[in-house]
């Protein structure tokens, strides 16, 4: 086991305690065991994986976890309480490791508000919890909650019974997110030099993000000689949350210069828990978020991205696949520039666009941009697409449309089929379906409609409609898009774009044999 003379971190996992504790984030039994899971291969050090009392429901899905998940200790909480503890232990008993964590308060206000004990009380029930949990199991973890409110001599006295009475790790909380970093440095330091039996146990820290300070706090307490952090995934957690894992183990991971520490996380697994924890707690994670955030690994401005491109320490700190992500991101929008702009169509397939189709579609995509938050791979290929009608087979040449509430709904279209004007007259579940069927009687294909859309890109009644066609050809997706202020015209349109993109892909990818 770590101690304070080597730089081994423990990292503890409290996501299915502590983090549970956020309203709103309850999670079932099946939840939970996918949770504990992605946590064991995260290479956690120990999982809390609930509070055995406080349900039946919790008792079991520890019980669960204990049975189930193999590699880390598991853990219950338990109050300084009979009951509480035995049934922690009962919980516990299928776990190869198990550590029963036993508290209590010590602060003056927990004590006489809370608790309603005089301290020599508080004094004996940390003997008589340690004690008992002993009997369970010889890793026994006790807490002084609130512990850095709590007055330094009682604080002293309480940690001695506790590791005299068996405990081998003695957990500090800030409780109520309130310390700062040097003064919880100092606490540590202080119980070091003071107890005189703290070499017997690990000194564990606990860390609440009240003041936005759970991280800083924890890591300054683990520079001050403390070797277990108990944190969770995505800083879920009471109140404003626990000290987030991923921000400590990367951390110590980027900034192993100024904490020269260690933890046996396997970093690769920390987005897949993130989205894990998010998706299961219901809890979004902030788009800048550190290291799981949706920006955390993107950029938007041209200055950056261009600096990114060329070499992306420039802008990154952390190599995304360090965190389990592909890769970085560029997201488009106003602010971009032509290098990002160059390296998206790249990626999207256009790498042998001339450079006066890029400055086309360039000037198009900064006009866009400026309507739109943010602009989709999808709207980058319509717009570059756009440019290129030239190499359409398909030509929209006129359409009349019959619809109401009498029906039939009738279409009658006219295109020009590689120069040849070709017309037919159909009949639908409405006009849409009705000109989308004209097309096919004109050019009978298999491909698929995957999405169809519409949304107004001005106000009023006489609003330009743009329509968005996806079509699933044999191995490819493509998208047409087209506004007109007529929305059956813009909508066979864009069907029309998305069929000339087939045509031309077909024709790219068929055999010369067949070519020929
Ligand atoms: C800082 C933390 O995160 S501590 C963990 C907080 N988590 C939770 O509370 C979640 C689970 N809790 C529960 O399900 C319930 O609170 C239970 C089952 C534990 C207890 O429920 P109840 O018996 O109905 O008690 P209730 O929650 O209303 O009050 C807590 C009681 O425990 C006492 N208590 C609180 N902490 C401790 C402790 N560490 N040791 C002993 N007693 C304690 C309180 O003084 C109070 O006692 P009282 O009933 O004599 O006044
Ligand atoms: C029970 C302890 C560890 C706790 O959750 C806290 O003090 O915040």
């Amino acid at each position: 086991m770590a101690s304070a003379n080597d730089n081994r971190v423990i990292i503890f996992d409290t996501t299915l305690r502590d983090g549970e504790q956020s309203p709103g984030a309850s999670m079932t039994l099946d939840e939970k065991l996918r949770v504990a899971h992605a946590l064991a291969e995260l290479k956690v050090d120990v999982i809390e994986a609930g509070f055995a009392i406080a349900s039946n429901g919790d008792f079991q899905s520890v019980n669960e976890i204990a049975k189930q998940v193999k590699g880390p200790t598991i853990c219950s909480l338990a109050r300084a309480a009979k009951g509480d503890i035995e049934r922690a232990a009962e919980a516990l008993e299928p776990a190869e490791n198990k550590r029963i964590h036993t508290f209590i308060s010590t602060s003056p206000l927990h004590m006489k508000y809370k608790l309603q004990m005089e301290p020599e009380r508080v004094l004996e029930k940390v003997i008589e919890s340690v004690t008992l949990a002993r009997k369970f199991t010889d890793d026994v973890e006790w807490s002084a909650e609130d512990g850095s409110r709590t007055e330094h001599d009682f604080l002293c006295r309480c940690v001695e019974a506790a590791i005299d009475a068996g405990a081998t790790t003695i957990n500090i909380p800030d409780t109520v997110g309130y310390t700062t970093p040097t003064e919880y440095a100092d606490l540590m330091t202080m119980l070091f030099n003071r107890v005189p039996n703290i070499d017997k146990a690990i000194l564990s820290v606990h860390c609440h993000n009240d003041l936005g300070m759970a991280v800083a706090n924890s890591i300054s307490a683990v520079n001050a000689g403390a070797r277990q952090i108990e944190c969770t995934i995505n800083g879920l957690g009471e109140r404003a949350g626990n000290a987030a894992l991923e921000e400590i183990v990367m951390a110590i991971n980027t900034r192993n210069d100024a904490f020269p520490f260690t933890t046996g996380i396997d970093t690769t697994k920390i987005m897949n828990a993130s989205r894990l924890v998010s998706a299961v707690s219901g809890f979004v994670v902030q788009p800048n978020k550190a290291i799981v955030g949706a920006n955390a690994f993107a950029h938007e401005s041209g200055i950056h991205q261009d600096g990114f491109l060329k070499n992306s320490e420039t802008y990154e700190i952390m190599k995304p696949e360090t965190i389990g992500l592909n890769k970085s991101s560029l997201v488009m929008g106003k602010h971009s520039g032509r290098h990002a702009f160059r390296e998206k169509l790249k990626e999207l397939g256009f790498a042998d666009l001339g450079d006066n189709a890029i400055e086309d579609a360039f000037a198009r995509f900064k006009d866009l941009a400026d309507k739109k938050k943010e602009v989709y791979d999808d709207d980058i290929v319509a717009l570059v697409d756009d440019g290129m009608r030239d190499n359409e087979h398909i030509k929209f040449v006129g359409l009349t449309v019959t619809c109401g509430s009498k029906g039939p709904q009738t279409a009658e279209l006219e295109l020009s089929v590689d120069g040849e004007v070709r017309s037919a007259k159909t009949t639908g579940d409405g006009p849409i379906d009705a000109t989308f069927n004209a097309i096919k009687a004109i050019y009978p294909h298999d491909w698929r409609l995957k999405l169809y859309q519409v949304h107004a890109v001005t106000e009023g009644t006489d609003a330009q409609g743009t329509v968005t066609v996806k079509l699933d050809g044999e191995d490819r997706t493509v998208v047409g898009n087209a506004s007109d202020t007529d929305t059956v015209v813009a909508s066979c349109m864009a069907y029309v774009t998305a069929v000339n993109k087939l045509i031309e892909k077909s024709k790219k990818t068929a055999p010369d044999a067949m070519a020929s």
